[in-house]
């Protein structure tokens, strides 16, 4: 995708000078960001450079000091929970932690979500039938009865991603998709986290620390470095790049 393509397209998601400090631990010093429709934004930085400060001021779990959050035109910072929840409901999120229940079944996973955002359904709602489309997305409908006990860690993450997908979000956001996995796995996830982009149309804001997976996935790059989008471009703008604080993150 050239920039000017991605340029020409839609806003889904804006971060104006977002600040948020612990004390005297001035975390994001005026953080910005645009996540334009059906792009993959990767978000990279040093541990403890503010990447889960961020997201979270993005989904509401910390209020920020100042700056905008925009979600599909909306500021998040002006909506009563009843808006939230129906903006939720159209942002679908892989985090680390977003580990299956381990009392219920790969389906009653997958049904889960679904009974709590139903409204976003209507009476149409097929369960049945958006749980099975849900795992063939990620090649796991085999797994449908079984226990996550019985799950491989990257089958755990596919289904993960397959409750995530369940709801159609407009907007993923994936807080290191590859962390934990072999290459192989991780490369796998990868693969399936493109072919979703490139079949629902969604976008994708990932934060991560794998060189390989920003490069495979990326349409471009942000580098949060004290506390702001220090360098915005492609892999390969920002690869070449001569800056040493930027080098720092593609040398192996
Ligand atoms: N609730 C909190 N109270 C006080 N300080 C916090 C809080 N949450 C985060 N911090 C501080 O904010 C800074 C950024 O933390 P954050 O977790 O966002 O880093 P990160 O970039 O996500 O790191 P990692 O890649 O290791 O997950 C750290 O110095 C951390 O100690």
């Amino acid at each position: 995708m050239s920039n000017s393509e991605i340029e020409a397209r839609k806003t889904v998601l804006q971060i104006k000078d977002l600040r948020k400090s612990f004390g005297d631990n001035h975390v994001l010093n005026g953080f910005n960001m645009e996540l334009y429709q059906g792009e993959n934004l990767v978000i990279m930085g040093k541990s403890g450079s503010g990447k889960s400060v961020m997201i979270k001021c993005l989904v509401g779990l910390l209020e920020a000091d100042s700056g905008t959050i925009r979600v599909m035109d909306k500021d998040i910072t002006k909506l009563d929970q009843s808006a939230m929840d129906i903006l939720r409901a159209d942002i679908g999120f892989l985090f680390q932690g977003s580990a299956l229940y381990d009392s219920m079944t790969v389906r009653e996973n997958l049904e889960f979500p679904l009974r709590r955002h139903s409204k976003k359904f209507g009476d149409e709602m097929n369960t049945e039938q958006m749980v099975h489309e849900a795992l063939e997305n990620v090649g796991l409908l085999n797994a449908i009865d079984l226990m996550p006990s019985e799950l491989s860690g990257g089958m755990k993450r596919r289904i993960a991603l397959a409750r995530t997908l369940i709801l159609r979000p407009k907007i993923i956001l994936y807080d290191e998709p590859t962390s934990g996995l072999d290459p192989i796995t991780a490369k796998e996830i990868i693969l399936l986290m493109q072919e979703i982009q490139n079949k629902y149309n969604t976008s994708s804001l990932i934060i991560t620390h794998d060189v390989d997976c920003a490069r495979a996935i990326s349409d471009r790059m942000i580098l949060l470095i004290d506390g702001v989008d220090y360098a915005v471009g492609t892999f390969d703008q920002l690869a070449s790049d001569n800056d040493p604080k930027i080098k720092a993150f593609f040398k192996h």
